[in-house]
């Protein structure tokens, strides 16, 4: 092959790929030594492609979500962003986070019209666009209500249409469905995975949950426990678009039974090093 030829390849396959990984590695300064959180993990996430990284408690995925969002520094490796090596927060990133983060003094169109107006976005505009996102997300009609007269869902819905109304290329959401009931975080997986397919975003989720794993992603990344490395990817092959009953099908479950077959060892070695490190205190 001519090396022009080889040149393009890796061009166009760089700008497809809008979040990379390259052997990232982060280790933490602590009373009892050094942790190495994540350990020379590599990943690239294509455009349009939604990932779940799955993991027992303590595998580095909040760090990996907090390296991709630009909120920590000090890591070896590299990371790229819709084709730009990053260092910090990039603007085609939205992110969703597990806590509750709605402005309790907003109403519902003001806590999501607030990113606009921080842009300065005249009133009728940001409003409009806001209601475009409420709509998305099914919360047309509650423009007005505040977070405390919703339900947690419905908070974490609000939450969600503040990250889409800048709409960003790229979303991370770290557990954004944690606190929720299971039918509710099927169906709001449903509406999330319906406003990714329409917008085409990037997403990136990270999970406890294999169910939702599997019902949204195109690919699953599980981790190992400490230290946090790739241990496998998974290709989840179910048609789209996906509608809920997917979660009923012999193939779902046979994702679910595949995933929980690694995973399994990895949070049973998180348990017994946690059990350990109780031990160890009890006898101290
Ligand atoms: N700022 C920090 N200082 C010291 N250690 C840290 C820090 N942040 C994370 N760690 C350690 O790094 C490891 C990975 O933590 P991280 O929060 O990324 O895991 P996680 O997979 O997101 O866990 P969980 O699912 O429980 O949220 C843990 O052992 C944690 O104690």
């Amino acid at each position: 092959m001519a090396a022009s030829t080889a040149r393009l390849r890796l061009a166009s396959s760089q700008t497809t790929n809008d979040l990379v990984l390259d052997d990232v590695t982060m280790r933490f300064q602590t009373r009892e030594g050094t942790i190495t959180a994540v350990d020379r993990v590599s990943l690239s996430i294509e455009r349009g492609e939604f990932v779940s990284i799955i993991g027992p408690s303590g595998c580095g995925k909040s760090t990996l979500f907090n390296i991709l969002g630009g909120l920590v520094s000090g890591y070896d490796g590299t990371v790229s962003v819709a084709g730009e090596t990053v260092s910090g927060p990039h603007p085609a990133i939205g992110m969703v986070f597990q806590e509750e983060s709605t402005f309790p003094w907003r109403t519902v169109i003001d806590n999501v019209a607030f990113p606009l107006e921080v842009k300065g976005v005249a009133k009728a505009q940001r409003y409009a666009t806001a209601r475009k996102f409420i709509d998305m997300v099914g919360l047309a009609g509650f423009e007005q209500r505040y977070p405390a007269e919703l339900s947690g869902g419905m908070r974490q819905r609000v939450a969600i249409a503040r990250t889409l109304v800048f709409e960003p290329k790229i979303l991370l959401m770290d557990e954004p469905f944690a606190a929720l009931d299971e039918q509710t975080r099927l169906l709001l997986g449903d509406k999330v995975l319906n406003i990714q397919q329409d917008l085409k975003q990037t997403t990136l989720l990270i999970t406890h949950n294999i169910t939702e794993a599997v019902q949204l992603s195109d690919r699953v990344v599980i981790m190992s426990f400490r230290p946090g490395k790739v241990k496998r990817i998974v290709d989840i092959r179910l048609p789209r678009p996906r509608r809920g009953d997917v979660v009923g099908s012999d193939a779902f479950g046979r994702y679910v039974a595949e995933i929980w077959n690694d995973l399994r060892e990895e949070a049973s070695r998180g348990m017994a090093e946690s059990e350990k490190g109780a031990l160890g205190r009890a006898g101290r």
